[in-house]
């Protein structure tokens, strides 16, 4: 087997000792000769860079070299994998994005609503100054983004790069979902086959199968209406956030037994709830700085000032073994099966071509060949197509410098649809990010005619 050179962008998030840590549980899957962490914020890679350090030292000796560098040059060239996590403003825009539309009565959430359209146009333009540079760098490499907000992302790289054929965009909810499925009928997750069609953050669970091809879904169905639902990977098992967030699939479940949701639908089929159980003095962006965030912190100092692994608990967790599956599939061609985002091109029947759709595909070293999924029914058809136009307003709003196009995307927005709250909302949004969206013009037509 081929040993591959990987490079983390976003070296300093709060995931990468999570995947660390996951790369050396999957080392036989997907062997690595090296490691380069980059980030543009020096300080925040170098404490979690010395602490990977620690841990490949000790873990993982058969590693040919382990580096970090805010140099992009240094970290982009001769890469064969490039997983991409950043997050453009940091936690602090992310808290702004999940208040603001809290103070206008609205759904205030990192990828879901305005939360998700202020992050997708701060994230756009990074993200294609990345891409570009990674293929100046690296004109071959695979290139796995998750950076959020991932269907606005995907979109906008969709247009921006249509010829590139390496470029995966991919999410780990569903598998996370998976992990509690597993948990249920007692089985490995990589041991289930999804049957699944949507957009990222927005879509369902149709069949759960397993690899002899019985199908699971009724027993899921049934366990979740009649014993409950909790998060099951050692990530979120224990977060009370995640708890209720997967509490709420049962609701969910018995309002609309047809189909298995993904937990991302309960903001968009209950937005007056969501509104209702959130303090927006704590929302989830500081729950994150307050835990996550100083959990890998403290972490990794105490990683560093041991010198050693040996006094902390180091766990392996769905989201990185995910993402290093899918990366496993492409590089040795193993044609597994993965949900992940792709052009649809008739995928699902009745959606357009050019829409960005989270389905199954198998992967392989010519990228990723989804599974037909046919028409949807009106319901799904109806929700997905409404928030596929609001996505694809953000992004036209990017491109065109839109004032009016992000006014049409809120108000589409299931969790906004008041015209005049969106504008009070879409102007909160505009003087909290001047650092980083493009300007936003009004329709320069109305403003002549005047
Ligand atoms: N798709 C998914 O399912 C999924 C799952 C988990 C996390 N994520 C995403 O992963 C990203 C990281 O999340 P986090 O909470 O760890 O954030 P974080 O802020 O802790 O980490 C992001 C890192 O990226 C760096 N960075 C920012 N802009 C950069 C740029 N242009 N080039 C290089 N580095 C840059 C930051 O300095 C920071 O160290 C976010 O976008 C998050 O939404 C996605
Ligand atoms: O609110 P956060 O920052 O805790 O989570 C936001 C992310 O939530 C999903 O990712 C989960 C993932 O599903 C789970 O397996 C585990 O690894 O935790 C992650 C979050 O903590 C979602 O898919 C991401 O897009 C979000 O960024
Ligand atoms: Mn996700």
């Amino acid at each position: 087997m081929k040993k591959q050179n990987l490079v983390v962008v976003g070296g300093g998030s709060t995931y990468t000792i999570g995947m660390i840590m996951s790369l050396v549980a999957e080392k036989e899957q997907f062997p690595l000769k090296t490691i380069t962490f980059y980030d543009t914020n020096a300080e925040r890679q170098e404490k979690i860079a010395k602490a990977s350090e620690i841990i490949l030292r000790e873990k993982y000796p058969e590693l040919e070299s382990f580096h970090y560098t805010t140099d992009k040059e240094e970290a982009l060239t001769n890469a064969d994998f490039v997983f991409v996590q950043i997050r453009t403003g940091g936690l602090a825009m992310r808290e702004q994005d999940e208040q603001i539309p809290l103070n206008h009565g609205a759904v205030g959430q990192e990828t879901c609503g305005p939360g998700g359209m202020a992050y997708g146009l701060r994230s756009i333009g990074d993200m294609i100054d990345l891409v570009n540079d990674i293929r100046h760098y690296s004109p071959d490499a695979w290139i796995l983004n998750y950076t959020n907000p991932a269907a606005i992302v995907a979109e906008a790289l969709r247009r921006e790069f249509p010829e590139d054929k390496k470029l995966l965009n991919i999410c780990d909810m569903p598998a996370a979902i998976m992990v509690s499925y597993a948990g249920i009928l007692g089985k490995d997750v990589f041991d289930l086959v999804p049957e699944y069609f949507g957009l990222n953050h927005f879509g369902w669970f149709t069949k759960i199968l397993d690899k002899d091809g019985n199908d699971h879904t009724d027993t899921i169905k049934r366990a979740i209406t009649e014993d409950g639902f909790i998060p099951e990977d050692a990530e979120i098992a224990n977060d009370p956030s995640w708890i209720k967030t997967f509490k709420q699939v049962e609701q969910m479940v018995t309002d609309f037994p047809e189909y298995l949701p993904n937990t991302y639908l309960q903001y968009y089929l209950y937005p007056s709830q969501m509104v209702e159980k959130e303090d927006v003095t704590n929302t989830r962006a500081r729950q994150v700085i307050n835990g996550r965030e100083k959990r890998v912190h403290t972490l990794a100092d105490q990683i560093i000032a041991d010198g050693t692994t040996e006094n902390v608990e180091l766990e392996v967790d769905i989201h990185g073994r995910y993402m290093i599956r899918v990366a496993a599939s492409m590089a040795y061609n193993n044609g597994d099966i993965f949900i992940v985002m792709v052009e649809n091109n008739g995928t699902i029947a009745n959606l357009p071509d050019d829409a960005m759709v989270e389905v199954p595909a198998m992967i392989t070293n010519r990228g990723p060949k989804p599974f037909a999924v046919g028409n949807i029914s009106t319901f799904y058809k109806g929700l997905i197509e409404g928030q596929l136009a609001y996505e694809k307003l953000v992004v036209d709003a990017y491109y065109e410098n839109s004032y009016e196009k992000a006014l049409q995307a809120l108000t589409l927005n299931r969790t906004v649809v008041d015209a005049p709250r969106a504008r009070k909302i879409l102007d909160d949004m505009i003087e909290a990010n001047q650092q980083y969206w493009p300007e936003l013009h009004a329709n320069k037509q109305l403003v002549t005619s005047k």
